[in-house]
C-alpha cells in the first residue's frame, strides 16, 4: 500500500552554494598571500576536499531538478483530490524511522515546510520519502491547489513504472491498484451514478498548514445504512490486514484444496429439480430484521440446508451488522458439508478475497453499489486467479447497465432488498429482467440469482417466470425451528435428492 518515491531532499542548495564559493575565495587568497609548500599542501588537500563537497551539492541539484520535473508533467485542467493522508520518512542518514499522518500537499509545498513536518530531516539529509495511501477509511483530503493534481499525477507515473516492473506479481499489482482507487475512488463511483462513498468525505480537522489549508467540505454522517457498514468496513479491514499479510495469504492459498465449482452447483440443481438452484443463508441476525434464530448453531443449519437439497451455501461473515464471523464458514467448512459456499460480506478490498479463500470460501459476493466498475473488474481478475466464482449483486437498473457492459460475469444477483433503506420488493427481479437487460444476459450466458424476501412457492414461481435460475434464501428458512423443513415449506415440495 505504499509507494515509494525515491526522491532525494537537499536543503537550500543554492544557499550553500554562494557558501562554498566564499570558501573557495578564502582558500585561493590564502593560497595568495602565503605561497610556502606548506601552505600549498594545505590548500591543495582543502581544494580537494571541497571539490568533493560541490560535485556532491550538484547531484543534489540535479535530484531536486528532476524531481521538479517531475511535478511539472501536470494536466492544468486537471482538478483532482488527493487520497493520500499519511506519510512516512525514513531517514537512510540516521537510520530512524520517523511518521506523522498529515496532508501530503503540505509535505510538498516547500522543502521548509517538509522539514517542519520531519524533524529528522535535516537541509543537509538525504532520505526516501514513503507515501501512504489512504485506502483504509480515513478522511480524504480535499486540496483545491495545483500541487495536489501535480502530486497525483506525478504519483501515478510511479505507479506505471512499478507496474510494469513487476507485472508478475499480484501483490504488485494490489498494491498499483490500492493506489489509484484509493485517489480516485469516490469521484470514479460518482461518475457512475454510485450513491455510495466508500469512505468518509472529511478531511482532518480544518488547519493551516504553510500556504495551503484544508477544509471540512460535508458532515462525517452516513447518508445510509450501506454507506455506514461501508465506512466501517474499512477500518475493519485494516485492522485484520495488519494481522494476516497479504503475502502469507498466498502462501495459504498455494496449500489450501481446490475451491467447488459453486456456478456449476447452481446449474446442476435446476436441471435436476426443473426450480432455481438454492443459496441457502446462514444468517443469525441482519439490520433490518434484528436476531432471526436465538439458538444459533451455523453448522447445524448448515447440514439442514444440505439436507434439503440447498445447491450452495451463504455463511454470513459480518460480525457487526449480522452477528456472522469467519469462523462459522471455516466450521461449516471443515464439518464436511459438501455444498459450495459463498462468504457474504461487504468486500471493499481485494485482500478480503485473498482472506475469504483461505477460510473456505468458494464464492464471494461483489456489491456493485458498492464497486466502481473499476473494481469489479478488478477483483474479478483475482477471483480468477485464486479460484472464486463471484457473485456481482446489483439492485437497480442503472447497477445492471453498468455489471451488463463489463465482461467475465458469470453470475448476477438481484437484489430485491435496497441495502440502504432496506425496502423489498420482488418485483424488483422482474423488472430488472424485463426487456433489452433480460436479452443481454440470456446472450452472455448470465445465471440471474433471485435474492432477498423470497417466503412462498409463490415467490418461487414469480421470480422464476421472470428468468431466475436460482435463487438466495436467508429469513424465511433460518427462522424455520427445522431448517430441512423450511426449505420443502419453501418450494411447496421435496426438492433434495
Ligand atoms: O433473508 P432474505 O430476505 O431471504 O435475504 C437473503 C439475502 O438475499 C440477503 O441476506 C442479502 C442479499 N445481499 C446481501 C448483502 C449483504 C448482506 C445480506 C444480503
Amino acid at each position: 500500500m505504499y509507494i515509494k518515491l525515491s526522491t532525494m531532499f537537499y536543503g537550500s542548495a543554492c544557499a550553500r552554494n554562494s557558501s562554498m564559493f566564499l570558501k573557495q575565495t578564502m582558500i585561493l587568497r590564502f593560497l595568495f598571500h602565503c605561497w610556502n609548500p606548506t601552505s600549498i599542501i594545505l590548500g591543495s588537500f582543502l581544494l580537494y576536499i571541497l571539490k568533493f563537497e560541490i560535485l556532491r551539492i550538484n547531484s543534489g541539484r540535479a535530484k531536486r531538478r528532476r524531481f521538479k520535473g517531475h511535478l511539472s508533467q501536470r494536466n492544468p485542467n486537471s482538478r483532482m483530490s488527493c487520497g493520500i493522508k499519511t506519510f512516512t520518512v525514513s531517514n537512510h542518514n540516521c537510520s530512524e524511522l520517523w511518521s506523522k499522518r498529515a496532508p501530503i500537499e503540505a509535505a510538498f509545498c516547500s522543502s521548509r515546510s517538509l522539514y517542519e513536518f520531519c524533524p529528522l530531516l535535516r537541509p543537509r539529509s538525504s532520505g526516501v520519502l514513503t507515501l501512504g495511501v489512504s485506502v483504509s477509511g480515513y478522511p480524504r483530503v480535499h486540496g483545491n491547489s495545483l500541487l495536489t493534481s501535480r502530486y497525483t499525477l506525478a504519483a501515478s507515473h510511479e505507479v506505471h513504472a512499478m507496474r510494469n516492473a513487476t507485472s508478475e506479481s499480484v501483490v504488485d499489482e494490489l498494491k498499483s491498484k490500492e493506489w489509484e482507487i484509493g485517489v480516485l475512488k469516490d469521484e470514479i463511483a460518482a461518475m457512475q451514478g454510485m450513491l455510495i462513498r466508500r469512505t468518509p468525505p472529511t478531511g482532518p480537522p480544518p488547519h493551516y498548514v504553510g500556504t495551503f489549508e484544508f477544509l471540512q467540505d460535508e458532515d462525517n454522517t452516513p447518508r445510509n445504512k450501506l454507506e455506514e457498514i461501508v465506512w466501517y468496513k474499512y477500518g475493519e479491514v485494516n485492522q485484520m490486514k495488519e494481522k494476516n499479510a497479504l503475502c502469507s495469504l498466498k502462501r495459504a492459498i498455494d496449500n489450501a484444496p481446490p475451491t467447488r465449482d459453486f456456478i456449476g452447483s447452481l446449474k446442476e440443481s435446476y436441471l435436476r429439480t426443473g426450480l432455481p438452484g438454492l443459496i441457502a443463508e446462514v444468517k443469525k441476525a441482519s439490520p433490518s430484521r434484528g436476531v432471526l434464530r436465538e439458538n444459533f448453531h451455523p453448522v447445524e443449519v448448515a447440514k439442514a440446508y444440505e439436507k434439503g437439497g440447498a445447491a450452495c451455501l451463504s455463511v454470513l461473515t459480518d460480525a457487526k451488522y449480522f452477528q456472522g464471523s469467519f469462523e462459522n464458514l471455516e466450521a461449516i467448512r471443515n464439518a464436511g458439508v459438501k455444498c459450495p459456499l459463498l462468504c457474504k460480506e461487504f468486500i471493499v478490498d481485494a485482500w478480503q478475497l485473498y482472506y475469504a479463500r483461505t477460510k473456505g470460501a468458494d464464492a464471494v459476493l461483489l456489491i456493485a453499489a458498492v464497486l466502481p466498475d473499476i473494481d469489479i473488474k478488478y477483483m474479478l481478475t483475482i477471483c480468477k486467479k485464486i479460484g472464486l466464482a463471484a457473485l456481482v449483486e446489483v439492485h437497480d437498473e442503472n447497477e445492471m447497465d453498468r455489471m451488463l457492459a463489463i465482461d467475465g460475469i458469470e453470475l448476477i444477483g438481484i437484489n430485491n432488498r435496497n441495502l440502504g433503506t432496506f425496502k423489498v420488493d420482488i418485483s424488483n427481479t422482474k423488472k430488472l429482467l424485463e426487456g433489452e437487460r433480460g436479452e443481454k444476459l440470456r446472450q452472455k450466458n448470465i445465471i440471474v440469482v433471485g435474492e432477498s424476501g423470497l417466503f412462498t412457492p409463490a415467490d418461487i414461481a414469480y421470480v422464476q417466470e421472470a428468468g431466475v435460475k436460482a435463487i438466495l434464501v436467508g429469513e424465511s428458512i433460518v427462522k424455520q425451528e427445522d431448517p430441512t423443513k423450511g426449505i420443502r415449506d419453501l418450494f411447496g415440495k421435496d426438492i433434495s435428492a
